[in-house]
Formats: structure tokens, sequence, C-alpha cells
């Protein structure tokens, strides 16, 4: 199976999609274009992507990418997959009176983390959510994902398909930061476990275990399959191996949208390239994903992977757009990057200022931090990707469509069985555990 990803006029899209419905073994998994009046016009700046399943499809690629002519389709082009939109969106704290803080309308001091940052996710799309440690990336996905602590309030607009409504069970799934996973048990087992109480009582069990091992293979862990998880004392799989394994077991119920706090946190780089490629895959396959993730310090190599890059500073957007177009904002902003520094560090570079001091010592004379996040953000205000952002937001919120279906999981009783086998499971295994309380 081959994916191919080319530039094309909007005709050529046409002739594309043409090609395509004569090509049973050729899929079309993604067109994507944003343009002035919502609709592709003739500029070489359609993305396309296709998927072949047999040799010989290049040529359908190479015969579309001829002409440049006219013709209309729509922005929205997939229906299938989960369009997020935030607005406006504030998360604020309760907390004791420290320097920032404002009296809620309550009369109790409150804290702001996010102010007002407004974005977008889109099928088959991986956004990338940076900035300096403390600006808000995780308050950011928690929010977008309902998943707040009682002490934050919010306040903003987040729609799905263009509605104010709630993700369903199983439309959506959330990788934290930690793995959470029985060191004791091997790949297989720890998959299929979750897959027993994940997907709904009315899925055969072979058709259980045939979405484990499909998801197993998704992830690149079949080689890993038997090894135990290991952890303290026990070594087992690698710390990108465990990263995938998360993944995976979130996976399971086929989300639509998938949030990742810090994938590649305590990775090295080669390492986060591996899951990054992973995870960037699956938004880009046929499953058409809609994939959030907050990133702290990403190589070249997995900058790359990113469509769109949210850069927050102190919890408000410094930039918003395609990550390929950042580099441009920073040095139309008056912040070029300089030669041999890597884009993303630049960026976190002027926009930390977390250490302002040393910043100010050691480059002197230049612009302080606070006035170069605060240029950067009245420069987004006049790019061409903020404006971008408004017309896509408004597009979004015509968009119409159905509300999600909520998806079922395993019964009361199956989940008491396979936690019950899981448990004796891990207590066998586990022989600090077993033959320590079998002792006292
Ligand atoms: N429930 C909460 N109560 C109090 N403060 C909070 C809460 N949630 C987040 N914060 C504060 O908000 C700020 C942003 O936190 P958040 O975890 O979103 O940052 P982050 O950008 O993900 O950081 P890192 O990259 O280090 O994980 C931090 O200063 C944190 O202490």
């Amino acid at each position: 199976m081959c994916v191919y990803r080319a530039h094309l006029s909007t005709h050529c899209l046409a002739q594309l999609m043409a090609s395509i419905t004569s090509h049973s073994n050729v899929k079309l998994i993604s067109a994507i274009h944003e343009s002035e009046n919502g609709y592709h016009l003739s500029s070489p700046t359609a993305v396309a992507e296709v998927e072949t399943v047999a040799k010989g499809d290049a040529a359908v690629k190479e015969d579309s990418i001829q002409n440049r002519n006219h013709i209309k389709v729509p922005l929205i082009e997939n229906d299938e997959g989960l369009f997020l939109t935030w607005e406006d969106l504030w998360v604020r704290v309760a907390s004791n009176l420290n320097e920032g803080e404002k009296h809620s309308s309550d009369g109790r001091s409150c804290r702001s983390i996010l102010r007002g940052v407004t974005g977008y996710a889109k099928p088959g799309q991986l956004l990338a959510i940076m900035g300096p440690s403390g600006c808000g990336k995780s308050t950011l996905l928690d929010a977008l994902a309902g998943r707040l602590s009682s002490n934050t309030r919010q306040t903003g607009d987040i729609r799905i398909n263009g509605h104010k409504q709630a993700l369903a069970y199983g439309t959506s799934a959330y990788v934290t930061q930690d793995d959470t996973l029985m060191t004791t048990l091997t790949v297989k087992e720890a998959v299929h476990y979750s897959a027993q109480l994940q997907l709904p009582e009315s899925m055969s069990k072979s058709k259980k275990k045939e979405r484990a091992q499909v998801t197993i293979r998704e992830m690149g862990l079949q080689t890993a399959m038997n090894t135990r998880i290991g952890g303290w004392g026990a070594k087992g799989l690698s710390g990108g191996e465990r990263r995938r394994v998360s993944i995976c077991i979130e996976l399971l119920t086929q989300p639509k949208l998938l949030f990742l706090d810090e994938p590649t946190s305590g990775l090295d780089s080669a390492a986060s390239f591996y899951v990054m490629s992973r995870i960037a895959n699956l938004g880009h396959k046929s499953s058409q994903r809609t994939i959030v993730a907050s990133i702290h310090q990403p190589s070249s190599e997995v900058f790359q992977l990113f469509d769109n890059l949210c850069l927050l500073s102190s919890g408000e957007t410094v930039y918003f757009g395609p990550a390929s177009a950042a580099n441009e904002f920073f040095a139309a902003s008056g912040f070029p990057c300089p030669t041999l520094l890597h884009p993303s560090d630049h960026f976190l570079k002027t926009i930390n200022n977390d250490f302002e001091l040393d910043i100010e010592k050691g480059v002197a004379g230049k612009t302080p931090t606070e006035e170069a996040i605060h240029t950067l953000m009245k420069s987004y205000k006049t790019f061409e990707s903020y404006h971008q952002l408004q017309r896509q937001i408004a597009e979004l919120y015509k968009k119409d469509c159905e509300a999600l279906e909520k998806r079922s999981h395993a019964g009361f009783v199956t989940q008491c069985f396979v936690l019950t086998r899981r448990s004796f499971v891990n207590m066998y295994r586990d022989r600090g555990y077993y033959w320590l309380r079998l002792f006292i």
C-alpha cells in the first residue's frame, strides 16, 4: 500500500477524483485547500492524498497534475471525520492572590490559564500545540476533551462538527502524559483485555481479537506482542514502545478524535520521531482521524509531520496556522530564525519568558521577551493565517452534521469477569505482591 501526497490545482483534483473512480484499487484519502470564499480556486495549492493498494497507480497521480483550470469544490470535503472548533476559550482557576490575578464575579480571586484562545482541528490533520512549560498546553487539551478539573471555570465556545455537543463515548480518546499500564502483562494481553472492556457486548470475541491485532499492527508493535510491558525491577518494553501501547489501547474504539498529551516526553529524538510518525499516519490514513497533540520540543523531523501549529505563551495564542508558514510569520514579525537554529527551537526561545532576566542579559540590546510576545501577537492579527483561521471557523460553524453517535462498551458482568481475570494474572506474575502476601 502506498500513499501519495501532491499539491494540485482544483481541476487536477477533479481529474484525480475521476481517475480514482475508474481505479477500484485507488482511494482518495484527503483533499484539502483553504481559499478566500471556501472553494478551491485556480491555484496550485490544494493538497491531495491518494492511497493505492497495488503497483502501477502512480500514473493516476502523474496524469492528474497536468492542467490547472478552475472548478468549484466545497471546502469541507470530508463529512465522515470530526471537526473541532474552539473560539474565545478562557479557563480560570481559583487561587490565592498573586501577581496578575483578578477577582471573579463571585468575589473570589482567580487566575487565567487560557486567555481567549481560538482554533480548529480537522480530520486527517495533526495539530500540534507548542509553547513553553506552563503556558497551558495540557489545560487546552483538557478543556477540548471535557476533562478539566473541578476547581477550574471554562468559558467560550467549543463545537464539534459545528454543534455544541459533548463528546460521546468512543468518539474521542485521550492519551495522558504518563503511561498507566500493568507491568506484568504482555502487549498482546494488555490490548486484548482492554478490547474486551472497551468494545461493545454485541461484538463477537473473534472480532474483538481481530480489532486488537489490527491496532497492535497499526502502532508497529507486532514484534513486541509477547513481551511483558515491564517496569520497576523488571525490564520490558522500551519507553517508545510503552508510549505506543498506551496509544494502542486508546485506539481500540477507533475514535475519530485523538488527544495526546506530550506523546514524546522522556523519549530520545529517534524514538520521538518513530512514535510521532505513527501518530501522524493515524490521521493521514483512510481513517481520517482528527489528532491534537501537545508537544514540548520537537526535532526538525518531527516538526515536519505537523499540519497545523498552535503556539501558546502564557495562555494566549501567539500563532495558529499551517506549521509550514510559522517560520515565515516569525520572519515577517521581525524575528527571523537564525541559520543553523531549528525553527521550533527559535519559536520557543523567542516566546519563553520563564527566564526573562537571563534572556535580557544574554541578548543585550534586543527586544525583551514580553515585548517580543506582544509584537508577535499584534503581528499575528494581520497575518494571513489569522484571517484563514477566522474563515475556517465561520465555515465550520455552518457545517450541518448529525449528532455524534454514542458507542457502547462491555456490560457490567463482562467487565467484572475481565477485570477479575486480569487481576489474577497480574497477582500471579507479580512475585513480590503474590508471594509476600501469602507469606504474611
Ligand atoms: N487545576 C488546576 N489548578 C491550579 N492550577 C492549575 C490547574 N491546572 C493547571 N494549572 C496551572 O496552569 C498552568 C498551565 O498548566 P498546564 O499543565 O496546562 O501547562 P503545560 O503547558 O501543559 O505545561 P508542561 O508543558 O510543563 O506540561 C500551570 O501554571 C499550572 O500550575
